[in-house]
């Protein structure tokens, strides 16, 4: 039997979450939910998944523009087993309540505070702490991305403190910034550490920057070690991670920008880069302190742990044997 999936906020992470949710042979996509008959919304029926009116209040919208809703997310939520909440941040809490007046599952993504669900989630790391769980949070992308990393080091380390270099805005987004000048978060430590901490008990610290592009974040680690390492050893563990790809500058990686041309020559989806990119030439090893720089696609590195918590959630496959799945459904390389 499948698991009858429906997601609520057909956005940047929704949509792509939506995709994912059609390459799985254990799920099935009963629909998704907009708040307008906008572009996305006709796209979504072409490609044959019922539009949902986000809630009564936007019917008329869609009267409107005479676009045939399947019905509202009240009808949705009694139609599936599972609801991936991927509304703008902080909204997840507040339909919580919905969800489970109705006693559908829900997964909710990083823009959440960590206490809407359970458990906080990537999948390599904390896979277990999701079996059967009802409310789990997929963290955000950039924590995804320093949890991947750092889980796969995790024995040797002492302390981390890593800069997150954060894109402005997504590039379907008009209304964020900055476009000339750089942003700190004054918050200190950003809420990146913290949230890793959700995940794995690290010693971690991390301070952000908003920086004006589109395509990616980039952070730059520091880790002190408690036990040595070498560059070498480091190389092994992440060429032996998944999720995690390295990247060398000598073979023209100079920037985001040839990684995303990356994800396009292999003709994914979106552009989605699901990996973590590591640049290779940028681990190095000074006494006791292990240097690194990676970069994460925000748009889609959260997407394979969507589907991973789902079949947490319902113990369909094991920690391995969903991330294989999963791996493969969507062409991760490793
Ligand atoms: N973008 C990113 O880089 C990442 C985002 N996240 C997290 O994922 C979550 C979603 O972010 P993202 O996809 O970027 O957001 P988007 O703004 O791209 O998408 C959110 C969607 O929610 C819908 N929505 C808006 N208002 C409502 C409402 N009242 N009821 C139901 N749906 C509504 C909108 O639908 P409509 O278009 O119909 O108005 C919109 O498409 C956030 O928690 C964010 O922090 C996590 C990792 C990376
Ligand atoms: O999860 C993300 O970033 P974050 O890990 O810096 O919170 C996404 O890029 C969304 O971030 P945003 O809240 O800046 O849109």
């Amino acid at each position: 039997m499948k698991v009858k999936v429906g997601i609520n906020g057909y956005g940047t992470i929704g949509k792509r979450v939506a995709y994912a949710v059609t390459k799985q042979d254990d799920m099935e996509l009963i629909g998704v939910t907009k708040t307008k008959p906008d572009f996305e919304a006709y796209r979504a029926k072409e490609l044959g998944i019922p539009v949902y009116a986000a809630s009564n209040d936007f019917l008329p919208r869609f009267e409107k523009a005479n676009f045939e809703v399947a019905g509202t997310l009240e009808d949705l939520l009694n139609e599936i087993d599972i609801i991936i909440d991927t509304t703008p941040g902080g909204m997840g809490e507040k339909n919580k309540t919905l969800y489970e007046n109705v006693g559908v599952k829900a997964i909710f993504q990083g823009g959440e505070k960590a206490n809407v669900a359970e458990t906080s989630f990537v999948a390599q790391a904390n896979y277990e702490n999701a079996i059967r769980k009802n409310y789990v949070r997929v963290v955000s992308c950039n924590t995804t991305g320093l949890t991947r990393t750092l889980n796969a080091i995790k024995e040797y380390i002492e302390y981390v403190y890593a800069v997150m270099i954060r894109r402005a805005a997504d590039p379907n987004d008009i209304k964020r910034g900055p476009i000339n000048a750089i942003k700190p978060s004054v918050e200190v430590p950003s809420h990146h550490g913290p949230d890793v901490q959700t995940v794995i008990p690290i010693n971690i610290e991390t301070t952000a920057f908003v920086v004006p592009t589109t395509i990616m974040h980039v952070h730059s680690v520091m880790v002190e070690l408690k036990k040595p390492l070498t560059k070498e050893d480091v190389i092994d563990i992440f060429e032996n991670t998944t999720r995690v790809l390295l990247f060398e500058k000598k073979k023209g990686f100079d920037s985001t920008a040839q990684l995303i041309e990356f994800a396009r020559d292999l003709h994914r989806e979106w552009n989605n880069l699901y990996e973590i990119a590591v640049w290779k030439e940028s681990i190095n090893i000074k006494g006791n302190r292990l240097f690194y720089i990676q970069a994460v696609h925000q748009e889609s590195d959260v997407v394979p742990e969507n589907v991973d918590a789902i079949r947490a959630m319902f113990e369909m496959a094991d920690k391995w044997e969903s991330i294989k799945k999963t791996n493969k459904s969507l062409g991760i390389l490793k």
